[in-house]
């Protein structure tokens, strides 16, 4: 089974695909995590960030190593463990350069769907991003739209940062500015075609999990039962 979760920045996709993945036994993929991979990368050598050939030439050339176990958060950009340094504020404000710019994408769903098609042999996967379910992934078994309202998802966002370590413009760059320059190239404000939106904006993080858990099992059961 491949479970498709999108929506926009801070609206728990990590946290909750994490959770279901480890719920129902299967690898986890952060896709946002590889763009900021070829983010650090293409600071690391240097280059103009609006040099949109060299940083695609950077992002077909770079070596990915994913980890796809939700119990162990692992990334690592040509040999150098890049876990924390990718979630750092400097490539939060630049990710969305990377992430618009459209040779990089075609690189970067080209590898996520060939760690898709590696899932399948376990089980399968929970994929979280922009475009999994429009995409990268059409025919997952299950489409979610993960949102929260605004308020809820910059204050989340605010929450899990040290005292002081972003003002309030560098929140609302992270969450707004970033949420609007990625919709330029992505569609995850409306639900696609099958499927779910879930609003989590009064929701915990369980009862999110518990509502894609209980999806995932309807899935499952209807998918069988068309193959019966
Ligand atoms: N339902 C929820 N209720 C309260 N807090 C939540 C909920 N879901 C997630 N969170 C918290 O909100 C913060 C942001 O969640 P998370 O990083 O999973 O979002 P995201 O959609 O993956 O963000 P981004 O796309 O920017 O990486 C985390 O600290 C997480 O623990
Ligand atoms: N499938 C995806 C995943 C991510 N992005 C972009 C959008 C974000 O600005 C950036 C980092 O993602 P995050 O770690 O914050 O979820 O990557 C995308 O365009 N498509």
């Amino acid at each position: 089974m491949i479970i498709a979760v999108d929506g926009p920045s801070g609206s728990g996709k990590s946290s909750t695909a994490r959770g279901v993945a480890t719920r129902l036994g299967l690898q986890y993929l952060d896709t946002g995590a590889m763009y900021r991979a070829v983010t650090w990368s293409a600071l690391e050598h240097g280059l103009d960030l609006d040099d949109l050939a060299a940083v695609a030439e950077r992002a077909r050339a770079v070596q990915l190593s994913i980890s796809t176990d939700p119990q162990r958060a692992q990334f690592a950009a040509d040999g150098v463990d890049v876990t924390e340094a990718i979630r750092d504020p400097r490539i939060s404000s630049s990710v969305s350069k990377i992430a618009t710019n459209l040779d990089v994408r075609a690189e970067l769903i080209r590898r996520q769907r060939e760690l898709i098609e590696a899932s399948q042999p376990t089980g399968g996967a929970v994929v979280e991003g922009r475009d999994i379910a429009t995409v990268v992934w059409p025919h997952a078994e299950l489409k979610l739209l993960l949102t929260a309202d605004q308020e809820a998802r910059m204050a989340r966002r605010k929450a899990e940062l040290a005292e002081g370590a972003v003002t309030a413009d560098q929140l609302r760059d992270q969450i707004v500015r970033r949420d609007a320059d990625d919709s330029t190239v992505s569609q995850f404000q409306v639900a696609s075609d099958g499927a779910v939106e879930i609003d989590s904006t009064r929701l915990t993080l369980e009862e999110v999990i518990d509502v894609i858990c209980r999806l995932a099992k309807e899935a499952e059961a209807a998918s069988r039962d068309r193959d019966s």
